[in-house]
């Protein structure tokens, strides 16, 4: 790379060989000028008042790519379902939902690039609910010239493991429907007003799943795996249980689940607030069992395993387990 500095009271009719930044704290960060920009006089206060006292005259090397072009063969190498991308910007190209769903980072394989002097590939964390057009990654070299060696080796480490799965997909969600069935004397009877049905309504809302039922059936064993089962047979995706899960004489749910269940994931998480659900399956039918924390707090373990049960992720113990660092959820 031959790289020249010219001071820009001299650059008028000069290309830029990069985008330039301009910040103001508090109030503006983004692009001021262009790569391939023609300054003209009136650039020159501009330029000045945002530092740059010289411009670089580049010629790249046939071994070298410029941020740009390398910013855009890394993220083409990364990017699989589910994602976009507009104009690469400073060096950086921004990833972005496509589509509402689960996003998917394959954490080894973006730190082995990570680990490629001057690659930096940042992601927001595996396994969350994004929305349509939500920026989940930037993707930039740190230098404005980086050897082709680097790049090639990125692309190369991205398309052996696309075999399995791309680097970075956002997986839109398999289930649609759930039925909600709530439990508790006190409900049932009346003397409490549920208030679970509108909480999940519209959680379930957020994740394009549709509540196709809800019933109400007390605290005996029976009659709640009546209802699951039943749910279970109408073909809902997902079975919602509130109440009693937790130590009490008739906290009935946790063994109505297994009872309905054909395989359960887990009683109990090493999540606060959730430390008390319970995931199951029946057949293909998710079945949850809610703690009374669901219905209080806004963030719980139950919005960490949503996206990755209604992408149809297989979740496991050993998965569970392992979220217990970083598990206190309201820190
Ligand atoms: N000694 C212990 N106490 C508690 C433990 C424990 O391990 N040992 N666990 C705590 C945790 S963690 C949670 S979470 C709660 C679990 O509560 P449950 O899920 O069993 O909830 P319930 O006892 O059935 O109800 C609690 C409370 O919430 C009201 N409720 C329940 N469902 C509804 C509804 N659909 N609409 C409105 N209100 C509802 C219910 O009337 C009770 O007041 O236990 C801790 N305690
Ligand atoms: O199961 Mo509880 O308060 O941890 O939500």
């Amino acid at each position: 790379m031959v790289k020249k500095e010219i001071p820009v009271e001299q650059a008028i009719g000069m290309t830029l060989a990069h985008d330039l930044t301009r910040i103001v704290p508090g109030e503006f960060k983004g692009r001021a000028f262009a790569k391939g920009h023609v300054i003209r006089e009136a650039d020159i206060p501009v330029l000045l008042d945002i530092g740059k006292r010289f411009i670089y005259v580049l010629e790249i090397g046939p071994d070298e790519l410029h941020e740009n072009d390398a910013a855009l063969m890394m993220a083409e190498s990364l990017a699989g379902d589910g994602l976009e991308w507009g104009d690469v910007h400073e060096g950086k190209v921004v990833l972005k939902a496509s589509t509402d769903g689960m996003l998917w980072v394959n954490r080894e394989v973006v730190t082995e690039m990570n680990l490629i002097d001057g690659i930096s590939i940042t992601t927001r964390s595996s396994l969350i609910h994004v929305s349509k057009g939500t920026s989940v990654a930037g993707v930039r070299p740190i230098p404005l010239v980086i050897e082709r060696s680097k790049v090639a080796k990125v692309v190369e480490i991205g398309n052996a493991a696309k075999a399995n799965r791309s680097v970075i997909d956002v997986i839109s969600y398999k289930m649609k429907t759930a039925a909600l069935v709530t439990t508790g004397s006190e409900i049932q009877s009346g003397r409490i007003q549920d208030k679970s049905g509108a909480v999940l309504r519209e959680k379930l809302d957020g994740y394009g799943v549709q509540v196709v039922r809800q019933v109400f059936p007390g605290d005996e064993q029976a009659a709640i795996v009546r209802e699951i089962v039943s749910a279970a047979e109408l073909g809902v995706d997902l079975i919602l249980v509130t109440g009693g899960m937790s130590v009490d004489p008739d906290d009935r749910s946790p063994a109505s689940i297994r009872d309905a269940a054909t395989q359960v994931v887990t009683y109990g998480t090493p999540m606060l607030p959730g430390s008390m659900l319970m995931l199951a399956y029946r057949g293909k039918t998710a079945i949850f069992g809610l703690p009374g924390a669901v219905l209080h707090d806004a963030r719980t373990s139950f919005d960490v395993l949503l996206p990755r049960v209604l992408a149809r992720m297989k979740v496991t113990k050993a998965d569970i387990a392992d979220l217990g660092v970083g598990g206190w959820l309201n820190a």
